[in-house]
């Protein structure tokens, strides 16, 4: 009798390789399928493989981890063995696993896209709308609502629509004027002196200043105090006043319980968790810190006829029609908050690159020697024709940015990669995981300052943006960017900069260096 097969000329060998090969199918599916890690992604897929024909793929398709009910992906942060401290990574291993789109669920399985491709990121941030949104902080917006006494609003950071606009036309002309940073030039170089000062002089035997995190931030601190209250407030003498010591702490605090409520359970929507009475210590804190500044500064004021070009900014803050003075010290707060922590990790990252890379040290130092006589201040002048120290703060915020993502709300259906994303969609643009591959940037890992003098970098310009993008862009950007220019320049000007271990980063809302960092200071002469 013949064996099925035999008809055609198969012996039972041939058999036997069908149906070994048919096995590894099956099991490279399985496998493939089990990577999604549970039943109802393996139904997720055979409902896109039907649906693929007939309709076309919807946010409900994105492919993403499993999600609990009500508790969506939030588990990942907990029993999902990622630490809160790392997010970075899990979204690096998110796309690594599902590809350039990504759906990861927030409570209620509310869905929240992150996306990493470059046209799908263009797209979105390109979107142009009156008043673009933000998602909001949702544990800083609650805690503002139950304080009426001192928040009439919820911020520049968090407001959205009419009120956001008309915040953001009343406070931030002249923080984004040029004119406004020109005339703040002389005063940044001194505060840069100052940081040189206080780092030569905290340096041990061997030229180490260990915990460089914590003078990069009271750098942030001393420069943003400056620029926003018109007033130098001592951050960078030898001994930290009690004061600003307990302000750095609360906006360390504020970041640290943001980033606990945001990706934990939001257990603090029902009762004080101990990440939301961190927040509302840390919140009150600067609260009573700031609003004792401004009403001493208020005082001062006064008494004064001229305005110190210095002073234009919190001028401009206090002379704002329309507004109470509880919401003027409500922005002052937002614009200080957002300022500290965002420079202090920039800092940190740009002198730990330059100084992992001594030949670009060098070519800074002789840029700045062909421009500025040695002991001279910089110039508006100096700054504009030096292209190199540009260039290497521009790959330091390529390669390691402080906001590793723009978060935006889509305000009308938007296509993205092919899945068709409803209006009110909240998408994250994860621009700096974007900015690693190879795809976007040659040598894409690589910290190299050349590529922004050959133009090959500038090409994308919605994958390098630290500072966000359009209406609803940074207003600190023109200052940061100035002071970065005037730190780096002067202290290259001033040491060798050497680092001794590799960094290590963690997440607290932004992405920030691991303390302590330790940095090494030789001087130059
Ligand atoms: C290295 C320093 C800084 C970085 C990397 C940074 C980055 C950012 C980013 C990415 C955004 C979101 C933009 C968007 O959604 O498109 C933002 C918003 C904002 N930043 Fe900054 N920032 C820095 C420093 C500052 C400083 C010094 C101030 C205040 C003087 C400031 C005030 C603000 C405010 C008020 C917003 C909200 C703007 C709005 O929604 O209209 N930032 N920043």
């Amino acid at each position: 009798m013949l064996l099925p097969g035999e008809r055609m000329g198969w012996t039972l060998t041939d058999l036997s390789l069908v149906l070994l090969v048919a096995v590894i199918l099956i099991i490279a599916e399985y496998k493939s399928w089990s990577s999604h890690w549970s039943f109802i992604n393996i139904y997720r897929i055979l409902g896109k493989g039907t649906k693929v024909l007939k309709e076309p793929k919807t946010i409900k398709d994105v492919p993403g981890p499993v999600a609990l009910p009500v508790f969506g992906t939030r588990w990942l942060y907990s029993v999902g063995g990622y630490k809160m401290n790392k997010i970075h990574e899990l979204y690096a291993d998110l796309f690594r696993k599902y590809g350039e789109t990504v759906r990861e669920e927030a409570l209620w399985n509310f869905p929240v896209i992150n996306i990493r491709n470059r046209d799908d990121i263009e797209r979105v941030l390109k979107q142009s709308s009156k008043f673009p949104i933000r998602p909001p902080n949702e544990v800083t917006s609650y805690y503002r609502r139950t304080r009426p006494d001192k928040y009439t609003n919820l911020g520049l950071v968090n407001e959205q629509g009419q009120t956001w606009h008309d915040l953001r036309t009343k406070l931030t002309p002249a923080l984004t004027s040029s004119k406004t940073m020109t005339q703040f030039l002389p005063e940044l170089n001194q505060v840069a002196d100052d940081f040189n000062t206080l780092i030569t002089n905290s340096r041990d035997e061997n030229g180490v200043v260990h915990n460089f995190e914590e003078y990069a931030n009271r750098m942030g601190l001393e420069s943003t105090c400056t620029l926003i209250l018109g007033e130098r407030l001592g951050f960078l003498e030898q001994n930290i006043s009690p004061v600003a010591s307990r302000l750095a702490d609360a906006v360390k605090g504020q970041f640290i319980a943001s980033r606990d409520t945001f990706y934990g359970l939001p257990f603090w929507k029902i009762l004080p968790t101990p990440a939301y009475k961190r927040l509302v210590e840390s919140e009150d804190t600067i609260y009573e810190i700031i609003s004792e500044m401004v009403d001493k500064t208020l005082k001062a004021e006064t008494n004064k006829c001229a305005v110190d070009p210095v002073q234009s900014v919190f001028m401009s803050i206090l002379q704002a029609e329309g507004m109470e003075l509880c919401d003027k010290k409500a922005a002052i707060i937002d614009f200080i908050a957002a300022g500290i922590k965002t420079l202090g990790n920039t800092l940190v990252f740009l002198l730990y690159l330059v100084a992992k890379h001594p030949e670009v040290q060098e070519k800074i130092y002789e840029e700045l020697e062909g421009l500025v006589t040695d002991g001279c201040p910089l110039s508006t002048s100096t700054l504009r024709h030096a292209t190199y120290l540009k260039a290497c703060i521009a790959e330091a915020f390529r390669v390691l940015p402080t906001a590793p993502c723009v978060a935006r709300i889509l305000e009308s259906e938007t296509e993205l990669s092919s899945y068709l994303l409803p209006a009110g969609s909240v998408v994250l643009c994860h621009t700096w995981l974007a900015s690693q591959e190879e795809c976007n940037f040659v040598d894409a890992k690589s910290f190299k300052p050349e590529r922004w003098l050959d133009n090959s970098a500038v090409r994308y310009p919605f994958l390098v943006c630290p500072f966000g993008v359009g209406k609803r862009m940074c207003p600190g950007k023109r200052f940061v960017e100035l002071e970065l220019q005037v730190v780096l320049a002067q202290t290259v000007r001033k040491f060798h900069i050497d680092f001794d271990e590799e960094l290590d980063l963690q997440f607290e809302f932004l992405l920030a260096p691991k303390s302590p960092t330790n940095i090494i200071l030789r001087d130059r002469h």
